[in-house]
Order: C-alpha cells, then structure tokens, then sequence
C-alpha cells in the first residue's frame, strides 16, 4: 500500500495522518509514505506507485488529491484508497467513507474495492483534468479561483462563504452557452456532478450515481447577485435541487462555452472556458465500505 500525503495544509491535516497509520500498523498493514512536493506531484507519485505493483494507492488529503491520484491510476490495476483529510471531503461523503481517520484507516484494510467512473475535462487551450465529485464553471468557480487560501487554512469552509459573499458584489454573470448531444442552452453557472451532493453534504444532484458512466448536470437559470444568493441559501437547507431557475439533467457529453471564465474542478481552479467535458475512458476502483456494512459498524 503507498499512501500519497498533501502535506499543504498544515499541522492538523499531519495529526489526522498520523492517527490513521497508527491504526494501520496496529491492524499490521504494511505500507509507504511518500509526500507531494507540488500541485501534479501526486498523480505521478500515484502512477509509479501502480507500475511499481502496489496493489492499493491511497489518497491522503482533500478532493484535489484524490482527483490527481485518480489521474494517476488511469488505466492501471492498483485501487484508490483515501484517507479524507481536506476541508469538505465531499467524495468521502458520497461514497460512505469515513472522516474520521481511525475508520478511514480501518477501512482501507477492511473495504472492498468497488467501481465509480470519473469525469475528465478537455480545455481548448490545451490541458486536460480528471475529476472524481464535480466540474463548475461560472460562479462556483469564481469563489474558488479567488479564494483566499491563508484564510480557509485559518477557518475552514466559512472561507468559501466569506469569498461568495465577496463574489456577489464583483461576478458580472456572463451568459454560459452548454452544448449538449441533444441540444443547447444558455444559463449563468453549470455544475457537472459525479455525485449527489456538493460543497460537503448538501444535496445538489440527487440522481447522480458514481458506479454508473455519466453526469447529473446541475444549470443554473438565474442570473446576478439575488439568485445566486438565493441558491446559496438554499444549499446548506438541502432544497437546491428544488429551487427555481435550476434544472438537472443527465449527459454522458457536454461543451460549455464563455470565453475565459472560471472553471473549478473537485475545488481546484483548473482553467477557462471553453471545455469539454466526457466520461473518462476507464473506469476507477476505489476501495469502500462493504456492501453488508459490517465492516463499517466494528
Ligand atoms: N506540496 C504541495 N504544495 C502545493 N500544492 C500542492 C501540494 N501537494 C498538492 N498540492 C495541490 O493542492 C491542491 C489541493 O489539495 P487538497 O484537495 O488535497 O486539499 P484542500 O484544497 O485543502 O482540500 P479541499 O479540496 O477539501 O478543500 C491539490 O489539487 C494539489 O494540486
């Protein structure tokens, strides 16, 4: 087993690591440690890890991490484990796997390897980014691009807050055309989501399912500050999905298109608009709980 660490965020995220090897040299599970150096270092730590015949290549830190290990094993036989340590965990979340390091270490002894398909964006000005949870262009992206990071290493996820309060006074809202098999649309944000839920565990795209290739695609209808804040309110009341001006949909394709705005992926600002955006060619396995459950409940 190679634990792939993102040591970025400081002491805490160190403590909660360290907790979870503690368990995993109880439970007698051998395993490396190897630390990121910079944003990509972890997929390429990851990818020589599965050349290497590790058999499980575990992803030990927020979203970004797991997306960048994920990218690593494409194609390869190793399995993704993950040890959540980031600020909203959302894959952990969806896919049942525990917070807590103590659980999160057990599991990656006790799960059983399952498998979810990701997503993978292609920018037209070049590059290309897998994603496990969710791909935003518009606001969402906005709030992360220009995040302040020293805050959300202070406080967490009121910096998000703090930075859409912030958004809603400067984003102009510029009209975003999505293109799909089927036809198009014009909306003000868009969120392709793997998952349900978004933003830690609120619900956003209740019939979106990791196990099956394909998106729920959240468009956002209502434009400017109200509407935005709007949404927001209704995010952390689970009422999302019903709000108006927001329609889900499912694609296995998609282009959004509006010259040079913001595009998120897994909370990492990853590029500009325009994007494509496509089921990636392989499929992920990715150890979780046991179905029975069992070996969550010890
Ligand atoms: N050593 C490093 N130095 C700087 N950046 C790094 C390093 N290692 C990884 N990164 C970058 O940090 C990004 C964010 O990391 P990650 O998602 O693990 O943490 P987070 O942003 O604090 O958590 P969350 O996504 O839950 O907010 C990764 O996508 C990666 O590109």
């Amino acid at each position: 087993m190679l634990i792939i660490f993102n040591p970025k965020a400081g002491q805490r995220r160190r403590q909660r690591l360290d907790r979870a090897l503690q368990v995993l040299r109880r439970l007698g599970q051998d395993f490396t440690l190897v630390e990121t150096a910079h944003p990509g270092h972890a997929a390429l730590l990851a990818r020589e890890g599965a050349r290497g015949g590790q058999g499980v290549v575990v992803a030990a830190g927020g979203d970004g991490t797991i997306a960048e290990v994920a990218a690593g094993l494409a194609g390869a036989g190793a399995a993704l484990g993950v040890l959540p340590l980031g600020t909203a965990n959302v894959f952990a979340w969806e896919l049942g796997i525990p917070v807590r390091p103590e659980l999160s270490a057990r599991l990656l002894v006790e799960g059983e390897a399952r498998l979810v398909h990701p997503g993978e964006a292609r920018f037209d000005g070049g590059g290309e980014r897998l994603f496990v949870q969710m791909l935003g262009a518009g606001f969402d992206a906005a709030v992360v691009a220009n995040l302040d990071l020293g805050l959300k290493r202070r406080i967490g996820r009121g910096a998000y807050v703090w930075q859409a309060v912030r958004e809603l006074g400067r984003y102009r809202f510029p009209p975003l055309r999505v293109v799909f098999a089927d036809g198009e649309t014009l909306v003000s944000s868009v969120i392709v989501s793997k998952g349900r839920l978004y933003a830690g565990r609120h619900l956003l795209a209740p019939e979106a399912e990791m196990a099956r290739p394909g998106f729920q695609v959240a468009l956002f209808r209502g434009s400017g500050p109200v509407a935005a804040a709007a949404y927001g309110a209704a995010l952390p009341l689970n009422l999302l999905p019903h709000m108006p001006g927001l329609a889900l949909r499912h694609a296995t394709w998609l282009r959004i298109e509006g010259e040079g705005v913001a595009v998120q992926a897994d909370g990492d600002p990853v590029g500009r608009l325009p994007v494509e955006v496509r089921v990636a060619p392989a499929p992920l396995r990715v150890v979780l709980p046991q179905v029975t459950g069992v070996a969550l409940a010890a």
